[in-house]
C-alpha cells in the first residue's frame, strides 16, 4: 500500500518521501499519510524545515488514476476541497515551517501540484514536470490551475495544461517553475539546505498561490484567455473540459486564487464522473495493457538484444520504418533491387530526418548520428549478422515467398524474419521456409516514422520469444504495440474495412458522400470514409477489397463505384481527383461530377435511391457506418485474433484515429449496449442485406445483455 516515510535529520530537516511504486502515484491513502507526516513535522520541536521527495528517483506521477472510479459514489470519498484546500493549501503551503520539493524523475499532475505548494523546488535537469490531466478528461484538481499560472505566467501555463506536454527540469528552471537545478546525487542535500536557508531568511519564503509577479495584467490576461478558448474550440470541438479548465483559471484571476481553488474542486468533481474522463482513463490503461499478452509475456522470457536490423524495400513503408529505427539508435541496412531505387530510398529517409530537424524535433548533431546508422546494399551478403529483417516490398505473394526463402539462407538462424504486409497471410509468405517459428508480422502504419501503432502479427507457429523481442523493439521505437493473430487484414484493416464499405452502400442508396464525411469527422474521426479512401489511393483500396471479397464474400459489399472512377484515371489524392478534387495545396473540395459515377455504380449494383436513407439523421449515419465496424470487431474477438477487447480499442484509436475520448470502438459500442446494436444491425440486414448481418458473438451477447468487452471463454485467444 502506498504511504509516506518521514525521517528527521540531525540538522532538523524532516525528509518526507512518497512511496507508492512504480511511479509514486498519490492515492487517497498516500495523501492522508502526507498530511499526517506534515502535521507531525509541524508539531515536532526537533523539526525546523521540511523536504518532500519521492522514492527511487521519481517524485510522483500524480493522482492515482486507477482510483478515479472510486471517487464516484465511494463511502469514504473525500469531500470536495479536502485535498486541494485542506491538505495541499492549508497544511502544506500554509505550514509554519518551510518546505522544499526535491524533484527527480517526474512530477506530473498531482505530483507537481504538491511540489508547487512547497515554498521552493529544486530539480534535476532531466526530470519531467507537467500537468497532463486534460489528456485524462479532467482538469488539475490539486490547485494546479491556480499555482501554475502564478509561477510561469498565464501563456505558458495554458500551453502546458492544454497540450498536456511536460517540460524538462532545465526548461522548468528557466520558466521559474523550479528554483534550482542540481544533480541527482546532490538533490536531497541541496533541498534540505535550501529549506534551512528559507528558515534563516537567506532565501525567500514563497507561497505560490499568492505570487502575482508572473501574472499578466488583467486586460492582457483576458485576451490570452479568449485566444486560448478559441484555440481549444478549434482543436477539439467535441471536448468540454479544456474550456472548463480555462474558466477555472479565469475565476482565480478575477475572484482571487482561493475562490479559484474552490471552483477547481467543484469542476474536478463533475469532470471525473464524465464519459470523456471514463473513456480516456480506459485508453490510458488499455494502452499500457497491450504489451501484456497472456501465454507470452507471463513466461519470464527476456527480450534478446537486437543490434542490427535489415529492411527490404526502400519505398514509402520501408523508408519510414528505417527512419523510426535509426531515430532510436538501431543500425539499419536497407536493401533494394537496384542502385536507383536504393538511392531513392536512402534519400527518403534523409528527407524524413531533415523534416524533423526543420520542425525542431531533432538536432543537427542527432540527425547526423541517426543518418550515419544507415547503410545501403544491393546484396544479401551483409545480412549475415543481422538480428532482424523487416520485409517491406510490394504486396506480391510469390515475391514475398522467394524473399523469405532467400532470407532463410542468408540470415543467421536466430534472426527474426518480419513482414510488413498489411493483408497477406503470413503462413503463405513463409510457406517455402522451415523457419515458421521466427516469422512474424510487423505491420506499421503509414507514415511509419510518425504513426504510433505497430501491429505485431503472430501465426500459430511464431515463438513467444520472437513476440517478446518485437514488443521490446516496439517500446524502444516508441510505438504502441498490439499483438494479433493471422487473418485477412489482421485487426486494424479488417475491423475498419466495413467503414468504407458502409459509406459506399449508403452513397449508392442516395446518401450524400460529403454529408457522410462531414458527420463522421464531426463525430471525431480525422477523416470520413471517402476522404480516407482518396488518401489511401484507389489502387490499394481495390487490391484490399479483392482480399476481402475472396475471404469474406458473404459480407463484403460489392460496389463498382471505386473501380468505375479508377477507369477514368481518378485514383484519389495522388491523381488530384477521387471523391474530392484536390488543389496544389492538397485541399479537398466536392466534385459535382461525382453523382454521375454514383448513378452508374447504382445501375450496376441494381439498387435505387432509398427515400428513407436520403433523409438520414446524423446519428443514423454514425451508426450505419460504425455498427458494421463493431460487428467485425466482434468477429475478430470471437476468433481470438485479438486477445482482448481493449486491444481493439487501442488499434482503432492509434491506427485509424478513432476518437480516444470515446474510449475506442468496443468501449464506445458498450456505452450504447449490445442489445441496441444487435437490433439495429438485424433490421438493416433485413432491408439492405448480409453486409449488416450481426455475427454470432454479437447476437449471443445481445441475448444475454452482456457487454461486448466482457471476457468469457468465447473470447479466449485461440492461438
Ligand atoms: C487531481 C490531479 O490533478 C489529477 C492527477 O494527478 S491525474 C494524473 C496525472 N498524471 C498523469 O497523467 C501521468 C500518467 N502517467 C504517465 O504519463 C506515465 O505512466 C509516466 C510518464 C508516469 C511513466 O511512464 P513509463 O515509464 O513509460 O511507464 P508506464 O508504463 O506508463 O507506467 C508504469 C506503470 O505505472 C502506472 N501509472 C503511471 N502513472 C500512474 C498514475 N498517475 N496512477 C496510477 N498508475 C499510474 C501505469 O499504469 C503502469 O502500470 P503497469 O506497469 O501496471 O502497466
Amino acid at each position: 500500500m502506498g504511504h509516506t516515510l518521514m525521517e528527521v535529520g540531525r540538522d532538523g530537516v524532516a525528509i518526507i518521501t512518497i512511496v507508492n511504486p512504480p511511479v509514486n502515484s498519490l492515492s487517497i491513502d498516500v495523501l492522508r499519510c502526507l498530511k499526517e507526516s506534515f502535521d507531525q513535522a509541524i508539531r515536532r520541536n526537533d523539526v525546523k524545515a521540511i523536504v518532500v521527495t519521492g522514492a527511487r528517483g521519481k517524485f510522483s506521477g500524480g493522482f492515482d488514476i486507477s482510483a478515479f472510479g472510486g471517487l464516484e459514489g465511494a463511502k469514504e470519498r473525500p469531500k470536495p476541497g479536502y485535498i486541494s484546500v485542506e491538505i495541499i493549501t492549508d497544511t502544506i503551503e500554509a505550514a509554519r515551517k518551510p518546505s522544499v520539493a526535491a524533484i527527480d524523475g517526474l512530477a506530473l499532475g498531482g505530483g507537481l501540484e504538491v511540489a508547487m505548494a512547497c515554498n521552493a523546488r529544486v530539480s534535476t535537469s532531466t526530470a519531467l514536470l507537467g500537468l497532463p490531466e486534460l489528456q485524462l478528461g479532467i482538469i488539475p484538481g490539486f490547485g494546479g490551475t491556480q499555482r501554475l499560472p502564478r509561477l510561469v505566467g498565464l501563456t505558458k501555463a495554458l500551453e502546458m495544461m492544454l497540450t498536456s506536454r511536460p517540460v524538462k527540469g532545465k526548461e522548468a528552471f528557466s520558466l521559474g517553475l523550479v528554483d534550482g537545478l542540481v544533480s541527482p546525487d546532490d538533490l536531497v542535500n541541496t533541498a534540505r539546505q535550501w529549506a534551512l536557508d528559507i528558515l534563516g531568511h537567506r532565501r525567500p519564503w514563497i507561497a505560490s498561490l499568492y505570487k502575482t509577479d508572473k501574472l499578466e495584467p488583467l486586460g492582457e490576461a483576458r485576451e490570452i484567455l479568449k485566444f486560448a478558448r478559441a484555440q481549444a474550440r478549434k482543436r477539439a470541438p467535441n471536448l468540454h473540459h479544456p474550456l472548463v479548465c480555462i474558466d477555472v483559471i479565469e475565476a482565480g484571476i478575477l475572484a482571487g486564487p482561493r475562490a479559484g481553488l474552490w471552483k477547481e474542486a467543484e469542476a474536478f468533481e463533475g469532470l471525473v464522473k464524465s464519459d470523456t474522463c471514463k473513456s480516456l482513463v480506459h485508453i490510458f490503461f488499455a494502452q499500457r495493457g497491450t504489451s501484456k499478452v497472456p501465454g507470452v509475456t507471463d513466461r519470464g522470457l527476456v527480450p534478446r538484444h537486437v543490434k542490427k536490423v535489415a529492411i527490404l524495400g526502400g519505398g514509402l513503408m520501408g523508408s519510414g520504418i528505417a527512419t523510426a529505427l535509426v531515430l532510436s539508435n538501431y543500425p539499419v541496412i536497407l536493401k533494394e533491387v537496384n542502385q536507383k531505387f536504393l538511392d531513392a530510398g536512402i534519400n527518403r529517409i534523409k528527407v524524413n530526418l531533415q523534416s524533423r530537424v526543420k520542425k525542431g524535433k531533432l538536432t543537427q548533431e542527432n540527425f547526423e548520428k541517426a543518418f550515419s546508422l544507415l547503410k545501403g546494399t544491393l546484396e544479401y551478403e551483409s545480412f549475415k549478422d543481422v538480428d532482424m529483417v523487416i520485409e517491406a516490398v510490394i504486396e506480391d505473394v510469390s515475391l514475398k515467398q522467394q524473399i523469405f526463402a532467400d532470407l532463410e539462407k542468408y540470415c543467421p538462424p536466430h534472426c527474426i524474419l518480419a513482414s510488413n504486409t498489411s493483408t497477406i497471410d503470413l503462413d503463405l509468405i513463409g510457406e517455402r521456409t522451415k523457419s515458421q517459428d521466427r516469422i512474424v508480422g510487423a505491420h506499421f502504419f503509414s507514415p511509419a516514422h510518425v504513426m504510433p501503432l505497430l501491429e505485431i502479427v503472430r501465426t500459430k507457429k511464431t515463438s513467444p520469444q520472437v513476440i517478446v523481442d518485437v514488443l521490446d523493439i516496439s517500446k524502444k521505437i516508441k510505438k504502441t504495440p498490439v499483438v494479433v493473430g493471422n487473418c485477412t487484414g489482421f485487426a486494424v484493416n479488417r475491423v475498419f474495412f466495413p467503414y468504407t464499405q458502409a459509406g459506399l452502400l449508403l452513397a449508392e442508396r442516395g446518401v450524400d458522400v460529403y454529408q457522410i464525411d462531414k458527420v463522421i469527422t464531426k463525430f471525431g474521426m480525422p477523416m470520413g470514409p471517402f476522404r480516407l479512401v482518396d488518401l489511401v489511393g484507389f489502387g490499394v483500396a481495390i487490391a484490399t477489397g479483392m482480399q476481402f471479397i475472396q475471404n469474406f464474400p458473404e459480407r463484403t459489399y460489392k460496389s463498382m463505384l471505386i473501380p468505375l472512377m479508377q477507369e477514368d484515371k481518378r485514383a484519389g489524392e495522388t491523381t488530384r481527383k477521387g471523391f474530392y478534387l484536390y488543389d496544389d495545396k492538397r485541399k479537398a473540395s466536392p466534385d459535382p461530377e461525382l453523382k454521375n459515377y454514383i448513378e452508374k455504380a447504382r445501375s450496376i449494383t441494381g439498387v435505387s435511391v432509398d427515400p428513407q436513407l436520403v433523409k438520414l439523421q446524423e446519428r443514423d449515419i454514425i451508426e450505419m457506418i460504425f455498427f458494421p465496424v463493431v460487428n467485425e470487431a466482434c468477429r475478430v474477438l470471437d476468433e481470438g485474433i485479438a486477445v482482448k477487447a481493449a486491444d481493439l480499442d487501442i488499434s482503432g484509436v492509434f491506427g485509424m484515429g478513432f476518437p480516444p475520448y470515446r474510449g475506442g470502438i468496443i468501449f464506445w459500442a458498450d456505452s450504447l449496449g449490445s442489445k441496441y446494436i444487435y437490433s439495429r444491425l438485424e433490421s438493416w440486414s433485413q432491408l439492405y442485406g448480409e453486409f449488416f448481418k450481426p455475427c454470432a458473438y454479437l447476437a449471443a451477447r445481445a441475448a444475454k445483455g452482456i457487454p461486448l468487452s466482457a471476457s468469457v471463454e468465447q473470447t479466449k485467444a485461440r492461438l
